[in-house]
């Protein structure tokens, strides 16, 4: 197992609720991401919160990506661990959205201006990310000429062109073929490889692959009280948050096949189905 160490927090949820129109959907919610240092790696990582179905998992990707304030607690993202605002994470939504009348290469130069105010660096800076993502025979094209992968990788470029270190992804693997999936759990993987600050939040409903590439596991979940009655809106048990990579299940090559994996996804099932 790759040593590592942990430094200061780049996400944090610190009770965290939320309710909409009179009804509680997220209660309580706690969780902090803190960087990760591997000695000789520039690797970051990868974290996972999972949830079933209506359980509040795109709430949770607003709150985090700053589109939506909490009704009460805080998210603070970042090194300077800011309250989270609109730009300040890199939030790529479910059908990756990009701007339909602008070229794939115009899509990353709006991005990359953001950030990069000087016009040469942003051209660079989109050219190398073209690159990167195997984009560059693609960039003249508008989104509706790309494929379902080329769009993803797209997305997903101009988020990290324009953000800094942090990237949400809401339901990265819905809807995807076998092929797809594979490239898009490659390409996650290899964004935490592109700087060892770089840190990937999946928000999805796929247990076993957000249980692979994750180096931390939140469980998003209903608890009950003392009387076993349902308690309102979803939360994060104390029982239901797992650090992967101190278990030695953090993503490695083939982790999936190994039986003590299988055997806490199995667990992880039970738990879920127990809530
Ligand atoms: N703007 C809103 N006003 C009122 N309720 C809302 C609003 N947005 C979401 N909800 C409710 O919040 C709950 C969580 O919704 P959310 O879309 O976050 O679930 P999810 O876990 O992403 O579901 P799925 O996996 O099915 O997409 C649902 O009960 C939903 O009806």
């Amino acid at each position: 197992m790759t040593p590592y160490s942990y430094k200061s927090p780049v996400l944090t949820l610190d009770n965290v609720s939320l309710t909409l129109h009179g009804e509680t959907i997220l209660r309580d919610i706690s969780a902090q991401v803190l960087d990760v240092c591997r000695p000789g790696l520039s690797q970051g990582q990868v974290v996972g919160f999972y949830g079933r179905s209506g359980m509040g998992k795109s709430v949770l990707c607003r709150l985090m990506a700053g589109l939506l304030a909490p009704s009460s607690g805080t998210v603070l993202v970042g090194e300077a661990q800011q309250p989270a605002t609109p730009g300040a994470v890199g939030f790529v939504q479910q059908h990756y959205p990009l701007f339909n009348h602008r070229t794939l290469l115009d899509n990353l130069l709006v991005a990359a201006a953001r950030r990069y105010p000087e016009p040469a660096e942003a051209r660079r800076q989109a050219a190398e990310y073209l690159e990167r993502f195997q984009l560059t025979p693609h960039r003249a094209k508008y989104p509706a000429h790309l494929s379902g992968g080329q769009r993803q990788r797209a997305a997903i470029a101009q988020q990290l062109l324009c953000s800094d270190h942090l990237i949400l992804l809401d339901e990265p693997f819905s809807g995807l073929d076998v092929a797809m999936l594979d490239e898009v759990r490659k390409i996650i993987l290899e964004v935490t490889t592109l700087d060892e600050l770089n840190t990937v939040v999946i928000v999805s409903h796929d247990l076993a692959t957000t249980t692979a590439l994750s180096d931390r596991l939140w469980l998003l979940g209903q608890e009950r009280d003392a009387a076993g009655q349902l308690l309102p809106g979803a939360t994060i048990s104390p029982q239901h948050q797992y650090n992967l990579a101190e278990m030695g299940l953090a993503w490695h090559e083939n982790v999936e096949a190994e039986p003590e994996f299988v055997r806490f996804v199995e667990h992880l099932k039970e738990e879920i189905r127990a809530s």
